[in-house]
């Protein structure tokens, strides 16, 4: 694999249910995630898309298939093996926030931290921190904060530990326009001046347009895979594909 690839995932089977009742999620994906890349994955209900992105961060198993983050296998690891991978080299944004509600914001942030034992790079942490506007707000637990502040607390929290890559649910589906616009512009921050690696899944064509690259799924399968994609080019491909 190059050096230039963050994930390499060849030959994906994720299949829910045993005999009649099975449904195959994913039908033999391959996919490369550059490094200092922005992707989204899109494409209708049920494609695959969340089951998609769990596999490749190592939050579920799959069926058959190899899937590399830089130079760890991840689909040979154990459970155990596989739980350190994801703390230390993985960051999740999902789209109901998952923080721990009796925590303040910067204990949120910091947990991955307390987890471990490690100390965090407290430079790091005042750098993410004020860019994300989150420096009067780090005493506040999350219940007292606005939805779009909250998900800045999680992106602070998936970015402290610099991981490799950073996965992201839907991260704008809980949130009015204003505080979705905010955390893409941070998310695309992240990559262009921070030099991370995003990953997203959204079903809004203006969400994704913020990406380097759009990934199409349909029934468990890559069917387009477009290069800085307009919001034009994007509703133009969902059209095709819901009337395909
Ligand atoms: N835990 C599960 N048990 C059984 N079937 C599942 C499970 N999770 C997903 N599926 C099925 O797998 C297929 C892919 O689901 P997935 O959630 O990955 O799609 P999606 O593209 O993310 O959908 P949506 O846009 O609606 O969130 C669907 O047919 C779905 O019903």
């Amino acid at each position: 694999m190059s050096s230039t690839m963050a994930i390499s995932a060849t030959g994906l089977v994720k299949r829910y249910g045993v005999g009649d009742a099975s449904v195959t999620a994913l039908a033999r994906v391959d996919v490369e995630l550059g490094k200092g890349a922005f992707t989204v994955v899109m494409g209708p209900s049920g494609s695959g898309k969340s089951s998609l992105l769990h596999c490749l961060a190592g939050l579920d198993h799959v069926d058959e298939g190899t899937i590399r983050l830089g130079d760890i296998e991840l689909t040979a690891l154990s459970d155990k093996e596989l739980s350190v991978v994801r703390r230390k080299r993985i960051g999740f944004v999902f789209q109901s926030f998952n923080l721990m509600p009796t925590l303040t914001a910067e204990q949120n942030i910091l947990l991955p931290f307390d987890l471990d034992g490690a100390a965090p790079d407290r430079d790091w942490f005042d750098l993410v921190v004020d860019r994300l506007g989150l420096r009067d707000r780090l005493g506040h637990r999350p219940s007292q904060l606005s939805g779009g502040q909250q998900q800045r607390v999680a992106c602070a929290r998936a970015l402290l530990t610099k991981p490799d890559v950073i996965f992201a649910d839907e991260p704008t589906g809980n949130l009015d326009t204003r505080s979705g616009a905010e955390v893409l512009t941070f998310l695309r921050e992240s990559v262009d001046s921070l030099g991370q690696t995003v990953v997203m899944v959204t079903h809004d064509p203006i969400a994704a347009a913020h990406a380097d690259r759009a990934l199409f799924l349909v029934d468990g399968a890559v069917v387009a895979d477009l290069p800085d994609p307009t919001v034009e080019v994007l509703v133009d491909a969902l059209r095709k594909l819901e009337t395909a």
